[in-house]
């Protein structure tokens, strides 16, 4: 690492701070004791296989696993710890402390509109204040949802329908931003435009996890690119899954 690199890196934040976690459902454990450390301004990759966690982990992060036991902190709070009573139970408080989480699949609501859709990822009271502000910053990172504002989502492509599932994470006041498989499922090209969309959002003192199969669409964009394997990460070590890029400062 670079020495300006290395002294950018003490100064930053620490955004995620994660020790020990292991989550999973039932009698199933899907995530291994795993650490893992995000600093502010970051933009990280998570690369892996089908099935070998990556969502896991976003859902343990928010609270959403069957159960998970160990440390997450969040912005210096703890918001990890045993989930003894059901998933869930905690999200609120897990955004509130600043998590976006852009789930995998969309999760959006065909009968309402973009722009329904982008206020209702204004759920903070300052996000929600500064909403209008806020839509403008999304559409400039996704210009074709302008002429969409007021077109129910049941009626837009699968790739504008992305647009509005990540639009309405951006739309969070949130100082971490899971985004969970950002490509999947679109044409190749349309999956390298939201990804493009994605590197170039202003990330400021917050920073950005991107969980994506296809390692190809962060080669070199992002800081740092992590493997999963079978519920652990193989750092920055692991060849074959992961790399680092650097950055001109
Ligand atoms: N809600 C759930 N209940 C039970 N098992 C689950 C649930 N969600 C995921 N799993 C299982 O946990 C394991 C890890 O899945 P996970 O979705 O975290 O992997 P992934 O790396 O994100 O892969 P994918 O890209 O397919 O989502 C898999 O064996 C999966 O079947």
């Amino acid at each position: 690492m670079a020495m300006g690199q290395q002294a950018q890196r003490s100064e930053r934040r620490e955004v995620l701070n994660v020790k020990g976690l292991s989550a999973g459902y039932g009698p199933m454990r899907v995530i291994h004791d795993l650490d893992l450390i995000v600093y502010s301004g970051e933009r990280v990759g998570l690369v892996g296989l089908n099935g070998h966690g990556k969502s896991t982990l976003f859902l343990a992060i928010a609270g959403l696993t069957g159960w998970q036991r160990g440390s997450i902190r969040l912005n210096g709070a703890e918001v990890g710890g045993t989930r003894s009573q059901g998933p869930g139970r905690y999200t609120h408080l897990v955004v509130k402390r600043g998590l976006a989480l852009i789930p995998q699949g969309d999760e959006i609501f065909t009968g309402l509109t973009v722009e329904e859709h982008l206020d209702s990822g204004a759920f903070t009271r300052r996000a929600w204040r500064d909403r209008q502000e806020r839509k403008k910053k999304v559409l400039q990172i996704f210009p074709p949802l302008k002429k969409l504002m007021g077109t129910a989502v049941g009626r837009l492509s699968g790739g504008e329908r992305r647009m509005v599932a990540i639009g309405r994470g951006l739309m969070a006041e949130a100082s971490l931003y899971l985004v969970d498989e950002p490509s999947l499922g679109l044409a190749p090209k349309i999956g390298k435009g939201v990804l493009d969309a994605l590197m170039s959002v202003e990330l400021g003192d917050s920073a950005m996890i991107i969980a994506e199969q296809n390692v190809a669409l962060l080669e070199r964009r992002v800081d740092r690119v992590l493997g999963m394997h079978v519920g652990k990460l193989k750092g920055e070590a692991a060849a074959a899954l992961a790399y680092q890029t650097r950055r001109e400062i």
